[in-house]
């Protein structure tokens, strides 16, 4: 539905795409996080048709963005991360504007703006100026007017940019249903954990390349050479202690209250492995888990923090 294919943009020296694919199947949300200056908008853009490729091509349920800007602008609802409105324009009247640029009319017209608004929650700021909304208020008119002629696919450049945790999650929530609803949605961000929870697959980039595309289980499970673990214990600690110093692959064993905390240099059968020889010395293991890494680490992990 969205693809990618070997797409290249230069601004003079600038590689602000570098050779990057990627493909997002039918009624799945497709996150792209990277730090400013990745290429996120960039790429975005020549998706949306507003910019155009220098090498490679872009496809909307397999039109050319490129070769096919009209029909592919049909299919395709585009929320840019700056939101241009006029002054005395109030949200009715803003969503009726791109309504009618859509060649929206008569009753199909009243009938989109009516859903829209609902299902944004706008309604009762119909007659409200766009510039008395607050920011969240902002992002769901701009949603509404990417939805208001009902595309299959959704391109969203940084749609959470600052709102608040409420919002947040309600974004989440308004995703999920358009997508629950066959819509294919590509969502971008500069954090990851911003849209881990909403986005089926993830794609890491950063100075152009596209560095990473997995799940973030996927994600989590590729950048890991060991594993953090926590033991807790009904009893005393000693045996436990003893055992893990006999394995030459567990460091920085620290003590907290029954509670040990310990490193492997291993995967997930060593994790067994090792529960095992502490069953089999009758230590009483209350609880036995990963410290699972966050994905603020992740996203350090995998990358470097390079701004161009
Ligand atoms: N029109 C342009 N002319 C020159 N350089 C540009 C232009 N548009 C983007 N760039 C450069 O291309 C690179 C990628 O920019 P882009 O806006 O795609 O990144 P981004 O990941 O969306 O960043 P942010 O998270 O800050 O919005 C940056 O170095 C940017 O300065």
């Amino acid at each position: 539905m969205i693809e990618l294919q070997d797409v290249t943009r230069l601004f003079g020296s600038t590689r602000a795409v570098d050779h990057v694919s990627f493909m997002v199947p039918r009624g799945s949300v497709f996150g792209y996080i990277g730090p400013n200056g990745a290429g996120k908008t960039t790429s975005m853009r020549i998706l949306a048709t507003l910019e155009l490729p220098t090498e490679g091509d872009a496809f909307i349920e397999g039109l050319s963005s490129v070769n096919d800007p009209d029909r592919v602008r049909r299919r395709l609802g585009f929320m840019p991360d700056a939101f241009g409105s006029y002054s005395d324009t109030n949200c009715a009247e803003y969503l009726d504007f791109f309504a009618r640029s859509n060649g929206l009319v008569g009753r199909e017209r009243t009938r989109r703006i009516r859903w829209v608004m609902d299902f944004t929650g706008l309604r009762s700021m119909a007659e409200k100026p766009i510039t008395g909304l607050s920011k969240g208020m902002r992002q769901r008119l701009c949603l509404g007017r990417a939805l208001i002629h009902d595309p299959s696919v959704l391109i969203l450049d940084e749609p959470a940019a600052g709102l608040d945790p409420r919002a947040r999650i309600e974004l989440r929530q308004i995703i999920r249903s358009l997508a629950a609803d066959g819509k294919t949605i590509l969502i971008s961000s500069h954090i990851l954990s911003e849209l881990a929870e909403m986005c089926d697959r993830v794609g890491i980039i950063e100075q152009g390349r596209l560095l990473a595309n997995d799940t973030v289980a996927g994600l989590k499970g590729n950048s890991q050479t060991h594993l953090d673990l926590i033991v807790v214990i009904d009893g005393e600690t000693e045996t436990a202690k003893t055992i893990l110093s006999q394995c030459e692959d567990v460091s920085d064993v620290v003590e907290l209250n029954r509670t040990l905390q310990f490193r492997v240099a291993g995967d997930r059968q060593r994790q067994i492995e090792i529960l095992h020889r502490l069953c089999d010395a009758r230590v009483n293991v209350l609880e036995y888990r990963v410290v699972d890494e966050s994905l603020e680490d992740l996203f350090l992990k995998v990358t470097a923090g390079k701004v161009q």
